[in-house]
C-alpha cells in the first residue's frame, strides 16, 4: 500500500526550493508544474492529498483558472500569498471558498510543514458523501431577515417603526418574498415579543371547522366536541396572531373576525358569554385585496380594519444586490445541517444568480441552494447545479434593455473566445477591445474562459440567456 503523501506545488520552483528540502523524502512524494495548465495535465493523471498554489492578487484570469483547475477532487489546497494581497476582497473570497488555508511570504518552512501535514491527514480521513452525517441545525438562524440593499434596509425601516404600534397591519407582497418572516420580526420587536407567535393560514383551515378553530368552543357545542377547546386567537392572548391569505377567508368568517377586531371578545361555539383576548393581529395576502372588495368576494370594513398599517415586502428581482448574501446566507446554513465538501458559488453561478427574476422569490432560492448542493460534485457551486442556465430564455421571458444588452456582449465575448481557443489577445483584438477591457468583461460576466473551446460555438451564438427547467 502507498503510504506516502502525494503534494503537487504549482509556481515558480525556487519558490518551493526551502520547503521541499527540509520533507521527509519516504513520507512525501512531490510533483512541480510550472502553470495552472501543466498543473491540469498532472491532476488528471494522478490524486494528490495536498496542493500549494501560488496566489497572486494582478490577474483576474489567473485567479480564474485557479478556480478552475482546482474545482474538483479530493486535493486539500493552501494557498501561498503575500500579506498585501490579503488586503483584496478576490484573494479573501478565493481562499475562503477554495483553500484549506493559506500561508504568507517570507515563507516559515517548520509552519509550512506542519500545515501540510495536516492538511494530508484531512485528506486522508475526508468522508465521501455518503458517508456525511448530519450535524444540528442552527435555530437562532431560522428566523434571520437578510438583505443589505437599499430596498431591504427601507423594509427594516418600516418593521421598527411598525412593532411600536399595536395596531393591525396588512403585509402584502408576492409569494415567498417573506411576509410571515416580517410578521415574526414585527412581534419579535414590539413590546408583545415576550408573548406567543401563532401564525394561520386562512385558506389552509377546513372550511367546517375554522370558527371552532379560530374562537374555540365548548364541550357538546357539536357532535365530536368532548371537551371545552380554546381557539387559535384565545391561545395567542398577549401575543401576536398571523392571518396569512387573509383574502381566502369566507365571508362569514369575516364577518366574525371583524366583530373580534372592534371589540377584542371572542365568543366561542356554543359559548354564552364573551371572553376579552388582548392580541394583536397581522394579516398577509399576495392577492389585490382592494380589488376582492370590488368583486364583492372581501367586506369593505374588514379590509379598512386591517389596512390600518401597511408593509410590503418586495420581490427578489426588485433587490438583486440581495441575492448573494441570501444564498451565502442558506449555503452556510445548509452546510451547518449537513456535511458537505461543496464551499461556495462560481463566478458564473453568481453573475446567472443575479439576471435570473426568480418568480418564486426567496423560497424558490432557498430550495435552488438546497438542491445545489446535493448535486454539486465538484467544490463550487455550478449553474447547472442551480438548474439555471444561459439558453433561449428571452422569447419567453420579459427582459430590460440592459439585460438584453449584457447578454448580448456576453454571447459576443463567449462566441469570440470560442473562435481564437480562448486566447484572450485575439479574441481582444477581434472584438476591437483592449485586453484589460476583455477582461474586465471576461470577470463582470462571470464567463469560464475554457468553456469558449469545449461548448459548441454554434449553440454559444444563439442566444446566451438564463433557461430555468419546466420543474
Ligand atoms: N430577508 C430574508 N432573509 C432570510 N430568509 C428569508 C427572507 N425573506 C424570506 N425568507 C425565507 O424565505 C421563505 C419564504 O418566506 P415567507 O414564508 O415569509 O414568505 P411569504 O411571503 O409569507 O410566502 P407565502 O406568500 O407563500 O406564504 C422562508 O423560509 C423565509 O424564512
Amino acid at each position: 500500500m502507498d503510504t506516502s503523501r502525494r503534494l503537487i506545488l504549482i509556481g515558480e520552483r525556487r519558490i518551493y526550493l526551502h520547503i521541499t528540502a527540509t520533507m521527509t523524502p519516504y513520507k512525501w512524494s512531490i510533483d512541480h508544474a510550472e502553470s495552472t495548465f501543466d498543473a491540469e495535465r498532472l491532476l488528471q493523471k494522478k490524486n494528490y492529498h495536498t496542493g500549494l498554489i501560488i496566489l497572486e492578487s494582478h490577474s483576474s484570469s489567473h485567479h480564474q483558472d485557479i478556480e478552475i483547475l482546482i474545482n474538483t477532487g479530493k486535493t486539500l489546497w493552501i494557498a501561498l500569498v503575500d500579506k498585501k494581497s490579503l488586503l483584496t476582497k478576490d484573494i479573501r473570497r478565493l481562499i475562503g471558498q477554495l483553500f484549506h488555508t493559506y500561508i504568507t511570504f517570507p515563507l516559515d518552512e517548520e509552519k509550512a510543514n506542519n500545515l501540510l501535514e495536516n492538511a494530508a491527514e484531512m485528506a486522508r480521513i475526508m468522508p465521501n458523501d455518503e458517508t456525511a452525517k448530519p450535524v444540528t441545525t442552527h435555530k437562532e438562524n431560522d428566523y434571520c431577515m437578510v438583505g443589505e440593499s437599499a430596498t431591504i434596509r427601507r423594509l427594516y425601516r418600516d418593521i421598527g417603526k411598525i412593532a411600536s404600534v399595536d395596531a393591525p397591519v396588512l403585509i402584502t407582497g408576492e409569494s415567498g418574498t417573506g411576509k410571515e418572516l416580517t410578521a415574526r420580526a414585527i412581534h419579535d420587536n414590539s413590546p408583545r415579543k415576550k408573548g406567543p407567535f401563532n401564525a394561520v393560514n386562512c385558506g389552509a383551515l377546513p372550511s367546517g371547522l375554522i370558527q371552532s378553530e379560530l374562537f374555540g368552543h365548548e364541550k357538546g357545542a357539536f357532535t365530536g366536541a368532548t371537551h371545552r377547546k380554546e381557539g387559535i386567537i384565545e391561545s395567542t392572548c398577549k401575543g401576536t396572531l398571523f392571518l396569512d391569505e387573509i383574502g381566502d377567508l369566507p365571508l362569514d368568517m369575516q364577518v366574525n373576525l371583524l366583530r373580534f377586531l372592534e371589540n377584542h371578545r371572542v365568543l366561542r361555539v356554543g359559548g354564552l358569554t364573551e371572553i376579552p383576548v388582548d392580541v394583536r393581529v397581522l394579516a398577509a395576502t399576495h392577492v389585490n385585496l382592494e380589488k376582492a372588495v370590488q368583486e364583492g368576494n372581501f367586506r369593505d370594513d374588514l379590509y379598512h380594519r386591517i389596512n390600518v398599517l401597511q408593509i410590503n415586502t418586495p420581490p427578489l428581482r426588485e433587490r438583486p444586490e440581495d441575492i448573494e448574501p441570501l444564498a451565502t446566507f442558506f449555503f452556510r446554513k445548509f452546510t451547518a445541517e449537513k456535511a458537505t465538501k461543496v464551499r461556495g458559488f462560481s463566478r458564473e453561478s453568481l453573475v446567472l444568480m443575479r439576471q435570473y427574476a426568480w418568480p418564486g422569490n426567496i423560497r424558490e432560492l432557498i430550495n435552488r441552494v438546497r438542491r445545489a448542493m446535493v448535486m454539486c460534485d465538484k467544490r463550487l457551486i455550478t449553474p447547472d447545479d442551480l438548474g439555471l442556465e444561459r439558453r433561449q430564455y428571452a422569447s419567453r421571458h420579459r427582459l430590460t434593455l440592459e439585460q438584453a444588452r449584457d447578454m448580448a456582449e456576453c454571447d459576443a465575448i463567449k462566441a469570440a473566445l470560442a473562435r481564437n481557443k480562448s486566447k484572450v489577445i485575439h479574441a481582444a483584438r477581434e472584438l476591437g477591445v483592449s485586453r484589460v477591457t476583455l477582461y474586465r468583461l471576461i470577470d463582470k460576466h462571470g464567463i469560464d474562459r475554457c468553456c469558449g473551446t469545449a461548448a459548441d460555438e454554434a449553440d454559444l451564438c444563439s442566444a446566451n440567456i438564463i433557461r430555468l427547467p419546466s420543474s
